[in-house]
């Protein structure tokens, strides 16, 4: 079996409807054509190369900041969701800004997202 994933296969596992759930098989099956492992990438080359006016790599050198702002962004995440006006739009705005700070923060720490993503698959049931 290829272990290329095609957009077609990730495109089915995001609009599927019924059936059984999407269930990565194999180790790096989830690279492929996901969005947040190439912003790990692109973090990660932030970190590496530090280039100047990069905001990534700003945050990177102060580790108190990138956990001030996840805490912020989590905070503004929950004040969205907790509005009578609810907007998808602010919330998703919002919620963006959390995981980019966050995979920031994982960045920082060498935390592998693919890490992350084991633990949610343990958790499965
Ligand atoms: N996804 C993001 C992203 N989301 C949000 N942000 C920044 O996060 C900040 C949001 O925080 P705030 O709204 O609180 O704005 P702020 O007041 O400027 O922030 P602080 O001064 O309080 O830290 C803004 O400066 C946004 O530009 C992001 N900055 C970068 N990225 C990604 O990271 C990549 C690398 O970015 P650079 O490191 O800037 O090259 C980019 O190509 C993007 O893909």
């Amino acid at each position: 079996m290829s272990r290329v994933i095609s957009m077609r296969s990730v495109m089915a596992a995001v609009h599927h409807n019924g059936g059984p759930p999407f269930r990565p098989t194999w180790p790096g099956h989830y690279r492929s054509g996901v969005p947040l492992h190439d912003l790990e990438a692109v973090l990660r080359s932030r970190r590496d190369d530090a280039p100047a006016g990069s905001y990534t790599a700003e945050l990177l050198a102060d580790p108190e900041r990138t956990q001030r702002k996840i805490m912020e962004e989590a905070f503004e995440v929950c004040l969205e969701l907790g509005r009578t006006d609810r907007s998808d739009e602010r919330i998703a705005e919002e919620a963006a800004d959390l995981v980019y700070h966050l995979m920031v923060g994982l960045v920082g720490a060498d935390v592998p997202f693919d890490h992350v993503l084991r633990v949610l698959e343990e958790r499965k049931r």
